[in-house]
């Protein structure tokens, strides 16, 4: 079973204005509320690819209540932790000439919760695989998911992390199975603005000595890069497409993966549904359906 674990879920609020301007009133032209975050999403791409997982995580108030209902209602399976002070936060994604994102602070996670997703996470085994992945509330170290990590280290399953910075760095040590920072957050975690294929060749290598497994770096619209545990490389451009609502594209890089190489078994079959399933996702309204990640996959020439 694959768990997926949001500490931060959201309501996405994706809204898009025609010619956004700061400081007047702007009218919406069209407008959706999503239930967000990133293992949620990884859980909501999975689940249309019909791979069987549950998304953990922490909820609170009627925004939490309604992330709940939206996932179950798409036939997600769930095992949320509620909290009972606040509120889930709402993110603003913000479509116009630009596309810009306000992301919320969410709920402070006591330590009674936190020991809840522990015990839960306790019943984890070699056959399991753990997802964790988003920002977590400011309120909580940097080194949370490494405790979670400490925690699990006997078990063997395989661990992806998609986070950023520090909450990333500091779980290498425990030889992630999959990490998936963009080109922009592995610049940032060398201190470096990232140019060539070769230099974010040459940084995700360096993830690999501090102890990842398999690195992939998703670049939005430029593709993406895979470096393998096995000393191999791929590249690939972006599929061709119109940009429609890229939130959630590299959630569903990851879910496309972990599809892929769950089926194969294979390194280079699951890069290619990891592109697939991120760039349907970045050309539909909603997060990709197993259609239209299989169109995708049909079109890729490598
Ligand atoms: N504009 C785009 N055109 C085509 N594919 C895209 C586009 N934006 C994202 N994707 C696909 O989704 C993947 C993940 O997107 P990215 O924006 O890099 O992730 P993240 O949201 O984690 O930063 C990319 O590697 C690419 O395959
Ligand atoms: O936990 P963070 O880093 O604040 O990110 C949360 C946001 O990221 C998303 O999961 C989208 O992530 P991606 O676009 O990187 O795939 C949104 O649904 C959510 O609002």
């Amino acid at each position: 079973m694959i768990y997926t674990v949001t500490f931060n879920p959201s309501l996405d609020y994706i809204v898009s204005v025609e010619n956004f301007k700061v400081g007047v009133i702007n009218r919406t032209k069209s407008e959706q509320i999503l239930a967000g975050g990133k293992g949620i999403n990884v859980s909501t791409v999975l689940t249309n690819l019909g791979v069987q997982n549950t998304a953990l995580g922490f909820i609170a108030g009627f925004t939490g209540a309604e992330i709940e209902r939206a996932l179950n209602a798409h036939g997600c399976l769930t095992d949320f932790i509620k909290i009972p002070e606040g509120m889930s936060r709402i993110n603003i994604k913000l479509r116009s000439n630009e596309e810009s994102e306000i992301n919320g602070q969410g709920p402070v996670i006591g330590d009674s919760e936190l020991k809840q997703l522990n015990e839960k996470l306790s019943i984890l085994n070699e056959d399991d695989i753990l997802v964790l992945a988003g920002s977590i509330p400011n309120t909580m170290p940097d080194s949370i998911y490494e405790e979670i990590l400490e925690k699990l280290e006997n078990k063997k399953m395989k661990v992806v992390v998609d986070a950023t910075g520090d909450l990333l760095v500091n779980v290498l040590k425990y030889h992630p199975f999959l990490i998936k920072p963009n080109n922009h957050e592995l610049g940032e975690i060398f201190g470096k603005v990232l140019k060539s294929n070769d230099e974010i060749i040459k940084y995700a290598k360096e993830l690999q000595k501090m102890g990842a497994r398999n690195v992939l770096i998703s670049m939005a619209g430029d593709g993406a890069i895979f470096v393998t545990e096995d000393g191999k490389t791929f590249e690939s451009p972006a599929p061709k497409g119109k940009l429609v609502n890229s939130v959630g594209a590299g959630d569903s890089m990851v879910a496309g993966f972990l599809t892929g190489y769950l089926k194969e078994g294979d390194y280079k079959f699951a890069f290619k549904m990891g592109i697939s399933a991120g760039s349907a996702s970045a050309f539909s309204e909603e997060l990709a359906t197993e259609q239209e990640v299989q169109n995708i996959l049909k079109s890729l020439t490598f």
